[in-house]
C-alpha cells in the first residue's frame, strides 16, 4: 500500500502502515488538536472528520471525539472503532480517486506540515506505573544494589514487578528538566547529605496506554488484556541513582524517579505494531494459568522494534550512540503486564500509561541505562571517537531516544522522545 496524497520517505517513521495519533497545536490555531502522523504532515483528524471521512463508522460520533485537545476518549472505543478508522484513513491516503480527496482544495486544508506544530501530551494521563520487566536490566541491577547472590529476588520469574510512579510529572519530548536535589549517602559509614543529583540516569523504556479499562473489582483476563492495548510511545525514565538508592529501602522507587517521565508525543497502535510480533523469552517458570497465553490470540506477544539511546554532550552539536536495544529482549510482554495489573480488581481506566520498564538486552550495547554502561560508576563510557566520556548525565546533556519496525520498503517509527538537562535550581 502506497500514500499518493504525500510524498513518504522510505526511511520516514510515519508511512501508511503506521498512522500514529498524536495531539498538536500550531502558531495560527493554539487550541490543541487531535492529529495523525504521514511522511512530514500531520492529518488534521477534526477536518478529516467534518469532511465525512469516518461517517458510518459505528459508535464513533467522529466530530466531537477528534475535536478534543487529547485522545482519552478515542482511546476508551477500543479496536471495533480503532479498526475501522484506521481502514478508512489508508483508504484515503491511498486512494487519489476517493471521494474525500476530491473535495480537497490542496493537503493544506486537512494537513499540516510537522515542521510547523507544537506537540502535546497525547492523553490526560490519569494514572502511571512503571514495570521491572526486562531479565537484563533487572539482574544487573540486582547485583549492583544488592550483590550477585541476591540480585533476581524470588519473586521475578513469578510476576511482572512494577511500582506506582506519578502521572503530574510526565512531559512531552523536547521539554527541559531540572536535575533534581535530593538526599543520598554517598559514604556509608557517613550520616547522608543532601543536594544535586550526581549521578543522574536515563532508562530506555517503551511506554503503553491503556484503551478501554475494566470496573473497580472486575478483573481483566489475558484475551481482555490482548485487545485493550492502544499504543505505545518511547519514553524516558529519568533516574537519579544516587538519590533512589538512599531511599528505595523498603517501599521503592520514589524521589529518585518522580521529578520527570519525558515520553515521545506519537501514540503507534498497536494495529501498527501487529506485523512485528515475535515470540517472547521462553518463561521458566511456567507462570500462572492468568499470565499464560490465551487459546484464541498469537501466542507470540513480544515485538520486534530497534531502539536506540543516543546522547548530545553539552557544548556539542552532534549525537553519539550509548544503547542499542529491543522491545523483544523483554521478558514480561505487555499483555502479561496489564492483566497482572488488573488482577486484583484494579480499576484501569482510558489514557493511564504503564512503562515496560528498562529495556536491556544480552550484550553491553543493548544495556538500557548508563547506571549498567558505566557498571555503577566504575568505568568511563566513550562518547564515539570524540575523547568525551561519561559516567552520568551532565548539565546541558540532551538525551535522545528513537525506534522503529523495519518493514519491507516502509518502517513503523516512533519518532523521538528528548530531553535537555539543565542545572539544579
Ligand atoms: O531496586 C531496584 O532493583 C531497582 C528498581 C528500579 O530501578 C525501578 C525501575 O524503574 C525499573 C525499570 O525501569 O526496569
Ligand atoms: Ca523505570
Ligand atoms: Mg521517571
Amino acid at each position: 500500500m502506497k500514500c499518493t496524497l504525500v510524498d513518504v520517505a522510505p526511511e520516514s517513521d510515519f508511512s501508511i502502515q503506521n498512522l500514529p495519533y498524536g495531539v498538536y497545536s500550531t502558531a495560527g490555531a493554539a487550541e490543541p488538536r487531535v492529529g495523525v502522523a504521514i511522511g512530514d504532515y500531520a492529518l488534521d483528524m477534526c477536518a478529516l472528520a467534518q469532511r465525512g471521512l469516518f461517517d458510518g463508522i459505528d459508535g464513533l460520533d467522529a466530530a466531537r471525539v477528534f475535536g478534543q485537545p487529547r485522545l482519552n476518549e478515542f482511546m476508551g472505543l477500543g479496536r471495533p472503532v480503532w479498526r475501522p478508522v484506521r481502514e478508512a484513513l489508508q483508504c484515503f491516503l491511498s486512494d487519489a480517486e476517493h471521494p474525500v480527496r476530491k473535495g480537497l482544495d490542496g493537503v493544506d486544508s486537512v494537513a499540516v506540515p510537522l515542521s510547523a506544530v507544537r506537540m502535546h501530551l497525547p492523553a490526560n494521563i490519569g494514572d502511571y506505573t512503571d514495570f521491572y520487566a526486562s531479565r537484563e536490566h533487572a539482574t544487573n541491577v540486582g547485583v549492583m544494589f544488592r550483590g550477585k547472590d541476591n540480585a533476581l529476588m524470588p519473586n521475578w520469574t513469578h510476576l511482572p514487578v512494577g511500582y506506582h510512579g506519578r502521572a503530574s510529572s510526565i512531559v512531552v519530548s523536547g521539554t527541559e528538566l531540572r536535575r533534581p536535589s535530593g538526599q543520598r549517602r554517598p559514604d556509608p559509614e557517613q550520616p547522608p547529605v543532601f543536594g544535586p543529583s550526581v549521578r543522574l540516569d536515563y532508562e530506555l523504556e517503551m511506554g503503553w496506554f491503556v484503551g478501554p479499562g475494566n470496573e473497580l473489582g472486575t478483573p481483566l483476563t489475558i484475551e481482555q488484556a490482548e485487545e485493550r492495548i492502544f499504543g505505545v510511545v518511547l519514553m524516558n525514565d529519568w533516574s537519579a541513582r544516587d538519590i533512589q538508592a538512599w531511599e528505595y529501602v523498603p517501599l521503592g522507587p520514589f524521589l529518585g524517579k518522580n521529578f520527570g517521565t519525558t515520553i515521545s508525543p506519537w501514540v503507534v497502535t498497536m494495529d501498527a505494531l501487529e506485523p512485528f510480533r515475535v515470540p517472547q523469552p521462553a518463561q521458566d517458570p511456567e507462570p500462572l494459568p492468568y499470565l499464560r497465553s490465551p487459546p484464541g490470540a498469537p501466542a507470540a506477544a513480544g515485538y520486534d522494534i530497534q531502539l536506540g539511546v543516543d546522547i548530545r554532550p553539552s557544548g556539542r552539536d552532534e549525537f553519539f550512540p550509548l544503547t542499542r536495544s529491543n522491545l523483544k529482549y523483554m521478558y514480561w510482554t505487555l499483555r502479561q503486564q496489564l492483566v497482572h495489573h488488573a488482577i486484583n480488581g484494579c480499576n484501569m481506566r482510558p489514557g493511564d500509561l504503564c512503562g515496560t520498564g528498562t529495556i536491556s538486552g544480552p550484550t553491553e550495547e543493548a544495556f538500557g541505562s548508563m547506571l549498567e554502561l558505566s557498571w555503577s560508576g566504575k568505568k568511563d563510557i566513550a562518547l564515539g571517537s570524540s575523547g568525551l566520556t561519561r559516567k552520568f548525565i551532565q548539565d546541558n546533556d540532551v538525551i535522545r531516544i528513537t525506534g522503529h519496525c523495519q518493514g519491507d520498503g516502509f518502517r513503523v517509527g516512533f519518532g523521538e522522545c528528548a530531553g535537555l538537562i539543565l542545572p539544579a535550581q
